[in-house]
């Protein structure tokens, strides 16, 4: 007998484990409500998202990341990226979730593919806007920064221009004492595993937010591993020149 022969009864009940599995992330997936929404910042829109992806959800993640380390510039970013298979279920279910958390916006805005970003030590991403400068018609307009690992030093996400909140029930989810905080400017929102910071890039007029520019801080040990949702809009316009 060939090794790789198994029997039938076997072979069924490898497939319901398997189909077991799979329909328990979907129910996961479709229990939406099940994450916590408070609001950070009113202008820019800045929200916070406890449980935004569950704990089932992000071991698939990194189960099929695959990453083709797509580095352009080691000034501006030191990490490894995974592009999520679209058609993958629990994908499609996270960018379902991230649609209907927006109320669709309209219909020319889509989620762009999910890409996971993996940061090891020294790993960081500069300070940035995720829409595009050049661009005069279509553009990112708005942003989930997921966390799926947080186990690390350092790595928080940096908005340099964003005052502290004046409620210090936000010290779990942001660095608030000094060492943490390391020097730098504004708020740093520590990786917390299963949250997103969910924030929109331009105010109504199209113009771009400069309270938005952030940025991933440098890892200084441990790992971190982030899902970034992007929404593109088809149908924004660079404004006019004032
Ligand atoms: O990892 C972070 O904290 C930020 C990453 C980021 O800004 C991006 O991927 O656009
Ligand atoms: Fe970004």
């Amino acid at each position: 007998m060939l090794d790789s022969v198994i029997s039938s009864s076997t072979f069924n009940e490898i497939m319901r484990g398997k189909f077991d599995n799979m329909r328990r992330l979907l129910n996961q997936g479709r229990e939406d409500g099940r994450y916590q929404i408070q609001i950070f910042s009113r202008d820019p829109l800045i929200l916070y998202i406890r449980d935004f992806v569950s704990s089932d959800e992000i071991n698939h993640l990194l189960e099929v990341s695959s990453y083709n380390g797509s580095l352009v510039d080691d000034q501006m970013r030191v990490s490894e990226s995974a592009w999520m298979d679209p058609k993958d279920p629990v994908v499609r279910s996270i960018t379902k979730r991230a649609h209907e958390f927006q109320g669709w916006r309209n219909r020319n805005t889509s989620i762009e593919p999910l890409l996971v970003q993996r940061y090891q030590a020294d790993g960081f991403y500069n300070y940035h806007f995720d829409w595009d400068e050049s661009r005069k018609d279509g553009n990112r307009v708005t942003t989930f920064m997921t966390y799926l690992v947080g186990n690390c030093t350092g790595g928080g996400t940096n908005f340099p221009f964003l005052p502290q909140p004046s409620d210090d029930r936000w010290c779990d989810v942001i660095e608030c004492d000094e060492e943490g905080r390391d020097g730098y400017q504004g708020i740093i929102f520590k990786p917390i595993e299963g949250s997103a910071i969910f924030w929109e890039n331009f105010y109504s007029n199209g113009t771009g937010h400069k309270g938005v520019y952030h940025a991933g801080l440098p890892v200084t040990s441990g790992l971190k591993v982030g899902l970034n949702i992007w929404s593109w809009d088809a149908a924004w316009r660079e404004p006019e020149e004032l």
